[in-house]
């Protein structure tokens, strides 16, 4: 079922810099006229999100991934295109949204719950769970103009859980916080997809995109650049954005939180960095933890041109590491007839926190494979040709 249709969506900021372009906006408000001239920031939107669907709007700052998001709230209006909408919405958008400031975070919790036609028991039972959830102690009784940006984010949050809205709308929202209300999020938003809700999500961790969502779309100067599955399109963006050389290696980071320590890369128990094809490659990977946590790995390999080849996570394969005699935590992983194409390539291997939320650090291998051959690509694909 659709849930929510953009078509040739634009929108246009009018210039305010002076007085009389000031005055221009404001008529051309009043009189309903369209803005012909100003910031041209989102051009001929197109989107479909059926229910059930999970999709990541991504791209770099300023292409305009809130400014949709608030046209989809309802927060703002297209300078031209059309919207429909079959659904009700929670949206949490920028800090605060939503929440009189001057109110505590309990009365602002009993109106979010009459807005949502609560009433009686069934409010007061869900006010309750709203505060637990929220878990910001006395500062429930506060006003809202007193707490931090991820007081507010808990308090929005907690509405959301109890409210679950058919279209779900988040930016940035797992950006604030601590890692243990991230984690509370991102358990919460897996279980309400699972329910068959409907996320649209704007987020800068590709970890979290690619965690939560099926569908992407990556935005670039307010325009669509690129739609799809998720791994294609943000593999894409990253590609885009990375620049290898600015990428801090295991050697710059900082020692007294979790990084991975080393990585070797083994050919029959012995270290290589020139590997013919078609090798069985095992890889060790030493971690170094500051406490008796765990934190998981991500392994990718990206050509020398830094498109990405391959990528993994320890979670995917509830991997345990096992701790060396010099405390070190290894992770080994296997890579029985690696079918990489000869030339060369990167090994990037990235620490995680123990909640495996967010990455750390990046710690790099170069790589060739040698060995001939007239096929094309990163990789070798078994073809079967009559
Ligand atoms: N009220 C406004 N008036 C004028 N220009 C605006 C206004 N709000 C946003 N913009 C401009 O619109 C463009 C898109 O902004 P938007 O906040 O949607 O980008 P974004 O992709 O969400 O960026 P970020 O990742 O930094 O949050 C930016 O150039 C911004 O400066």
């Amino acid at each position: 079922m659709k849930l929510l249709q953009l078509k040739h969506i634009n929108k246009i900021y009018p210039h305010v810099a002076n007085n009389k372009q000031r005055v221009r906006g404001m008529l051309n408000i009043l009189f309903n006229r369209q803005e012909a001239s100003g910031a041209h920031v989102l051009k001929d939107i197109d989107l479909t999100v059926n229910q059930g669907e999970s999709l990541a709007i991504i791209g770099h700052n300023g292409a305009g991934k809130s400014t949709l998001l608030k046209i989809i709230s309802g927060v703002i209006q297209p300078t031209s295109g059309k919207l429909s909408i079959d659904c009700g919405i929670g949206a949490l958008l920028e800090l605060g949204s939503g929440f009189d400031p001057e109110y505590s975070g309990i009365d602002n919790l009993k109106m979010a719950a009459a807005m949502a036609g609560l009433t009686g028991e069934v409010a007061k039972t869900k006010i309750h769970r709203m505060i637990e959830f929220a878990d910001i102690g006395d500062y429930i009784n506060e006003p809202v103009k007193n707490y931090s940006s991820g007081m507010v984010v808990r308090l929005g949050f907690s509405v959301i859980t109890e409210t679950k809205p058919e279209l779900l709308i988040t930016d940035e929202i797992l950006a604030v916080g601590d890692e243990g209300f991230q984690l509370k999020c991102l358990n919460w938003i897996d279980q309400y997809l699972s329910d068959g809700g409907t996320l649209l999500l704007v987020s800068h961790s590709i970890y979290h995109v690619q965690k939560l969502c099926r569908k992407a779309i990556w935005l670039d100067h307010g325009a669509v650049k690129l739609a799809g599955d998720v791994f294609t399109v943000s593999q894409a963006y990253q590609a885009s954005i990375t620049d290898p050389a600015k990428l801090p290696s295991g050697a710059e980071v900082n020692r007294s939180t979790y990084h991975i320590y080393d990585a070797h890369i083994l050919v029959n128990d012995e270290q290589h960095e020139r590997l013919p094809f078609n090798s069985d490659v095992e890889l060790l990977v030493q971690v170094y933890t500051p406490d008796e946590q765990i934190p998981g790995i991500c392994f990718g390999i990206a050509t020398q041109q830094d498109q990405p080849v391959y990528g993994t996570y320890s979670e995917l394969h509830q991997a345990r590491p096992v701790r060396n005699t010099d405390g070190l935590l290894e992770y080994r992983i296997s890579l029985p007839g690696l079918k990489l194409l000869p030339g060369h390539y990167e090994f990037k291997f990235h620490c995680m926190t123990p909640e495996n939320i967010q990455m750390i650090d990046t710690f790099k291998k170069m790589v060739q494979i040698t060995g001939e051959s007239r096929e094309h690509g990163p990789v070798q694909i078994e073809t079967r040709w009559q």
